[in-house]
């Protein structure tokens, strides 16, 4: 019998939110928060916070987006926790994008792509969110060694923070910085957009980046791959905003909440609702 090659993390992504709507829920312990579900900010809390959390999403929402500080807080023992997250979620069929936000020189970046991405990744994510400002070269061994597994990256292009303007606006000759990673994002998804498919190169671009994209003439559509989008919820972006920030590019749109949704816990019930009823609405919202 041949071997059917193995999806691409585009295809299953498009078929993730097909079936559970656009959200990407967050998963980040904030001490605030963690108090607030009446749990003790130690490493017991941190286990039992990131517990209900998979228990609301796992199998319930498209994509559970960790973010890697808040589990790093906590030395090896923390990351043994978000471990332990990323195994249950994919094993429940869940998509994880890991938000660690990694970028080096090449040949360090070819031992984050290893660690994170690789065959023999100890957790490996579905995809992990990259930081490209040593060149959008510089994520070369992150996005082959994502090919290679059926992963995706999401590469910084418009963060929803009001500082990361400063960089990511500034001009290299005639392109802004945000314009580089949408050519090269878009480079990387030719094949994919040739077939008719979502790409697998992702860009991140802050629901609260208000006019920017129109501003620095960013063509989204033409990325051909996911667009997360943070900032709904707790930074004020809306799905109002989304639509205004995306236009016709809204269909690829990944949006993505954490406080906003987590401050529905600690009751497992109430956390899983918050998160339907987001994707829900901004599935309407989105259509
Ligand atoms: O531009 C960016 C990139 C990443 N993030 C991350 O998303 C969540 C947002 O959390 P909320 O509680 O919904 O504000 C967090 O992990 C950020 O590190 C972002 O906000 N903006």
């Amino acid at each position: 019998m041949t071997p059917q090659p193995q999806p691409t993390f585009g295809q299953r992504l498009r078929a993730a939110t097909q079936e559970h709507g656009p959200l990407c829920a967050g998963i980040d312990p904030h001490r605030a928060l963690v108090e607030s579900w009446g749990l003790t900010y130690d490493l017991d809390g941190l286990s039992a916070f990131t517990a209900t959390c998979v228990e609301a999403f796992a199998g319930h929402v498209a994509v559970v987006k960790p973010q890697s500080a808040f589990f790093e807080a906590f030395g090896s023992r923390g990351v043994a926790v978000l471990e332990g997250a990323i195994g249950q979620l994919r094993a429940a069929g869940t998509l994880v994008l890991l938000d660690a936000k990694r970028g080096d020189i090449g040949s360090t970046m070819a031992a984050y792509a290893e660690a994170y991405l690789g065959g023999s990744a100890p957790a490996p994510a579905d995809a992990l969110t990259v930081s490209p400002y040593l060149g959008f070269e510089s994520l070369r061994p992150a996005l082959d060694t994502a090919a290679a597994h059926g992963r995706g990256v999401f590469v910084l292009a418009l963060t929803s923070n009001p500082e990361g303007k400063d960089v990511q606006h500034a001009r290299l000759g005639a392109l802004s910085v945000a314009e580089t990673m949408v050519l090269g994002a878009a480079a990387e998804n030719v094949q994919a957009r040739a077939a008719g498919e979502l790409g697998s190169t992702g860009l991140v671009v802050g629901a609260t980046v208000g006019t920017a994209v129109q501003e620095l003439g960013l063509d989204l559509a033409a990325v051909g791959g996911p667009l997360l989008a943070p900032g709904v919820g707790a930074q004020g972006g809306t799905a109002e905003d989304l639509k205004r920030v995306f236009g016709d590019a809204l269909p690829n749109v990944l949006p993505a909440s954490s406080r906003d949704v987590l401050s529905a816990g600690p009751d497992v019930a109430g956390l899983r609702d918050r998160a339907r009823a987001t994707s829900d609405r901004l599935a309407t919202l989105l259509a």
